[in-house]
């Protein structure tokens, strides 16, 4: 399974994170916006399409930075989790989709409840910025 995700770093460096809704898998826990890549999708059009559906923001390919990735068992199946790094966007972050979003420092994404394949991401993402 391929996911991308992204870190969206504002002016104050701080970070997007949104809360998985009641009813999905790992329910409660807060994770990077994005999702799976479909069929015929490069990670890059996935992640910018993700990032419309779920915040409404328009983000261009160029403003995607590879960081981190994460492989990880899940459930039955393998998944394979892109980071990318984003700091320029058109429009302002609205929750569409999550049950709560946040801008936190990277730091304090340590404290937070995430799903085990993005703990390793965080420490990455901190030596990264
Ligand atoms: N977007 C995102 N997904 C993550 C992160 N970490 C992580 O393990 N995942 C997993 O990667 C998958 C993302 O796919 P998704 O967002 O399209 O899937 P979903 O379970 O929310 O919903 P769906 O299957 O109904 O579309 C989920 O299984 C999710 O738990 C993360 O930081 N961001």
């Amino acid at each position: 399974m391929f996911v991308v995700a992204a870190a969206l770093v504002d002016q104050k460096n701080n970070i997007l994170v949104q809360q998985r809704p009641e009813g999905k898998p790992m329910a409660g826990l807060w994770e990077f916006p994005g999702g799976k890549v479909e069929a015929g999708e490069t990670p890059e059009d996935a992640l910018i399409r993700e990032l419309d559906e779920e915040l409404g923001l328009v983000v261009k390919t160029k403003a995607l930075s590879p960081v981190a990735f994460a492989s990880e068992p899940l459930g039955s199946k393998h998944l394979l989790l892109l980071l990318y790094t984003c700091h320029e966007w058109t429009g302002q972050a609205v929750n569409l989709e999550a049950a709560a979003m946040q801008w936190l420092p990277v730091q304090e994404l340590k404290h937070l409840d995430m799903p085990p394949a993005d703990q390793p991401l965080v420490e990455q993402l901190l030596v990264a910025l």
